[in-house]
């Protein structure tokens, strides 16, 4: 089959482009490029196949990259760039220099830079100002780097809102048409000058809770473990004893402020290293090393996940009296008393009673104490200060007293 595409189709670029059959053969889908056959490049593949693109990588190892979507083609870099005008940068950064020596086969296409950073400020411009200075014949918009493999894995787009920026209007008109059909919400920012505030986004919106979720989960999960298997299993083998209804109240009751006082350690502890190590170098003016910054940065998240389980551990501790087992207990205790005729058990314990009082109002005057702490830490509280200001600002006074004392 020969196919004739007319002149007039030639120089309108997109058509040419997008539909090489021409109009007769609009119906083939559009093909989309992806450069990198990582975790984005596959679950972005993988989303735009379902929303009816045809999807072509490009790779440095097209015969050895590992499983890619059903449907989806692989090629080199080069070979994959000609057959789309929209190339999804799914590579980090620190790899874009390949880009710069296939510019010529750039030219003219539509770059999405998708990338994201660790941390704010590593390099001196945004990841997709470079991009677009290493490939400065072809349209760079950044955008879509909120998204995440897992998102696009899962299918949780519809509604979402996505940013994007970028300095030809007709390039950020094909992405957002594009980013529309996935089921996104798209919010334009501007010109590429936005870049900067895009890859910001990220950063503030996911990591700071990842670290504090995963210690919790994982913490919750060997406590849970640890208790089922002291209490549960071992009173089972035994005493031969069924006491497993015990799991869904008291084991979680034990759970919780064991996990709410150790991730709270946790909110406090780096705030102390910190000092430590400062007056150790004899500066505040040098970095702290990449772990101490991130725990640091995440410990408005694990102060939070810490109030929060001590709410629960309350909740659950005011339910006790009302549960079938401990109701059954005591009248199990009474009738025993009446049917023997004796009251040896009912006498008026003055030091029991202080001591559950006390114990309650420990508990309240705790929780309390619990709740100011995470009231100050609230932004409203700090003023209109960012947490990451706040923060710095409360190591600050922290460490002028400490200095002033030494
Ligand atoms: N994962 C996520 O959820 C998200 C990731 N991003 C951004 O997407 C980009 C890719 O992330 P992700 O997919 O997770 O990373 P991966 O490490 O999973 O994949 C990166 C891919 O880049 C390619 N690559 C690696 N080294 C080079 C190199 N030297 N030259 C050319 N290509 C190379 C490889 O593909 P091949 O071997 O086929 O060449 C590799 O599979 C990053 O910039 C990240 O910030 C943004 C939002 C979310
Ligand atoms: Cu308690």
């Amino acid at each position: 089959m020969t196919v004739v595409i007319s002149t007039s189709e030639m120089l309108k670029p997109e058509s040419v482009s997008l539909h090489p059959l021409g109009a007769a053969a609009a119906a083939v889908p559009e093909m989309l490029c992806i450069f990198g056959t990582g975790d984005l490049g596959r679950s972005l593949g993988l989303r735009l196949l379902q929303s009816g693109y045809r999807v072509v990588y490009g790779s440095r190892r097209p015969h050895s990259c590992g499983p890619l979507p059903q449907g989806s083609q692989v090629m080199s870099h080069e070979a994959a760039a000609q057959s789309a005008s929209l190339i999804f940068i799914c590579v980090h950064r620190e790899h874009y220099g390949f880009l710069e020596t296939m510019a010529p086969h750039l030219a003219g296409k539509v770059l999405v830079d998708l990338s994201n950073n660790l941390k704010k400020g590593i390099y001196p411009e945004p990841n997709a100002a470079y991009l677009q200075r290493l490939v400065p014949g072809a349209a760079v918009v950044k955008g879509l780097n909120t998204l995440s493999a897992w998102a696009l894995q899962n299918g949780l787009l519809a509604g979402k809102q996505v940013y994007l920026c970028g300095n030809s209007a007709e390039a950020k008109r094909a992405v957002a048409e594009m980013s529309t059909k996935l089921g996104l919400t798209v919010l334009d920012k501007g010109s590429l000058s936005a870049a900067g505030e895009l890859e910001d986004f990220p950063l503030q919106l996911f990591p700071e809770w990842r670290l504090p979720l995963r210690v919790a989960v994982g913490l919750t999960a060997f406590f849970f473990f640890y208790l089922v298997i002291r209490d549960v299993v071992y009173t089972y083998v035994e005493q031969d004893k069924d006491i497993s209804y015990r799991i869904m109240v008291s084991l979680a009751n034990k759970v919780f402020p064991i996990v709410s006082l150790i991730m709270l350690a946790l909110c406090y502890l780096p705030g102390g290293i910190a000092a430590f190590l400062q007056l150790y170098r004899g500066t505040k003016y040098r970095r702290f090393p990449d772990w101490l910054d991130r725990w640091m940065l995440c410990r408005k998240q694990m102060g939070l996940i810490a109030l929060g389980l001590a709410f629960l551990h309350v909740i659950h501790t005011f339910m006790t009296p009302t549960r079938y087992s401990v109701r059954h207990t005591l009248i199990t205790l009474v009738v025993d008393e009446m049917k023997n005729n004796k009251t040896t058990q009912f006498y008026f314990d003055n030091t029991e009673a202080w001591g559950q009082d006390s114990f309650y109002a420990l508990g309240i005057l705790g929780f309390f104490l619990y709740v100011l702490l995470g009231l100050t830490s609230l932004p409203s509280v700090g003023g209109s200060l960012s947490w990451r200001e706040f923060n710095f600002i409360q190591v600050r006074a922290q460490l002028d007293m400490l200095y002033s004392h030494v």
